[in-house]
């Protein structure tokens, strides 16, 4: 039997990406925080807290012990982006390729997630993963395509072969940077448009907030070194389609709830799972305003998440100045 495929975080994704790797033929061992989850696997196959009524593949071995992914061949992070570094650092000494399907930007240092992990495991060689996947249609085995990228070619093609099925389609990439700041910046504005829909704006609103978010995140991605074909792909474009659309987001159901008058404090307090935009938010106003980049959604979503009231903060975004498109 080949080395099995390790997976960190048994939320709702990573639980999904371990149904998807267990799928492609691969043991997994799945290291989850919270002993009533690796129970649930475990014990009747089932991750009650963040992926109920699916029922998970006996190859899927869940644990909270570290060491049990000491021979893996490929390990899946798959943790809220804010913990990642705390995370991986039970990893330091790994030198299996870490695969990073988390999405945001690190808060205080601003670095992106890749960044992130080459500090913390520096032996490890760093790929992405990222693209339009609600977790409960993925593990459900519907369709979806991915992005998968890391600096060497050979590497992206070999990590993409791996995780493969005929319905989780990953497309090879060497585009790191792009492929994680399309995942990051949707979330924030998804929530966006969460609003939009809350408050009743109605669908044309939303088409434009879309193509006037994209161009938000083109422009940030450009000044970070991103390529802009990534940007109009699975990882940005794609799943800036599927998030600003869907209640089954929560980054979107999240604006919801605010454009509806419901204070985000409110929204955000206890809850168990994670709606990374929310967090995204304020660390992306302010690596835009270091690299110089306009993003007025962003700004927009950061203050109604610090509790700014609605229609206020709409007029102020309607009001800016005219000007060119591109
Ligand atoms: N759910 C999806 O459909 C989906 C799809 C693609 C990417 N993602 C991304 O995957 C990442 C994980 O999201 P999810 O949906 O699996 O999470 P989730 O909302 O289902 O579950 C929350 C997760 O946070 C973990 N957590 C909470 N506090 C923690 C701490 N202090 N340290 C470490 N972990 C902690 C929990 O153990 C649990 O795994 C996020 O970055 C998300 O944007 C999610
Ligand atoms: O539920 P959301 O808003 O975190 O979105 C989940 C995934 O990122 C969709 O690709």
């Amino acid at each position: 039997m080949s080395a099995p495929i390790g997976v960190v975080g048994g939320g709702a994704w990573g639980t999904a990406l371990a149904q998807v790797a267990a799928g492609a033929g691969h043991a997994v061992r799945l290291w989850a925080r919270e002993a009533d989850v690796v129970a649930g696997i475990n014990d009747i196959r089932e991750n009650a807290a963040f992926l109920p009524g699916i029922e998970l593949s006996r190859a899927i071995e869940a644990t909270q012990d570290w060491s049990a992914l000491a021979d893996a061949r490929a390990i899946l992070i798959v943790t809220p982006a804010q913990h990642m570094r705390a995370v991986l650092g039970h990893l330091r000494d790994h030198t299996a390729p870490l695969i990073l399907c988390s999405k945001g930007i690190e808060a205080g240092t601003l670095l992106p997630l890749h960044e992130v992990a080459r500090q913390a495991v520096p032996g490890a060689p760093i790929a992405v993963l990222s693209g339009p996947t609600f977790a409960h249609e993925v593990a459900a085995g519907l369709p979806t395509a991915v992005t998968l990228a890391a600096e060497d070619a050979d590497l992206a093609a070999d990590l993409a072969a791996l995780v493969a099925q005929p319905t989780f389609r990953p497309y090879a990439s060497t585009d790191v940077i792009g492929a994680e700041i399309g995942g990051a910046v949707k979330n924030v504005l998804a929530i966006a448009c969460g609003v939009v829909d809350g408050a009743g704006l109605g669908q044309n609103a939303r088409a434009a907030l879309i193509a006037r978010g994209f161009a938000e995140m083109t422009r940030f991605g450009l000044a970070r070194g991103a390529r802009a074909e990534t940007l109009a792909g699975l990882s940005g474009l794609g799943d800036l389609v599927l998030t600003s659309s869907s209640t089954s987001s929560r980054n979107f159901s999240l604006g919801r709830g605010i454009g509806a008058g419901t204070p985000a404090a409110a929204l955000l307090e206890n809850r168990r799972t994670v709606a990374e935009g929310a967090h995204t938010a304020p660390v992306l106003r302010e690596a835009a305003a270091q690299a110089s980049v306009d993003m007025p959604i962003t700004e927009a979503v950061c203050a109604l998440l610090e509790g700014a009231p609605v229609t206020a903060t709409i007029d102020r975004l309607l009001s800016r100045p005219l000007r060119t498109e591109a």
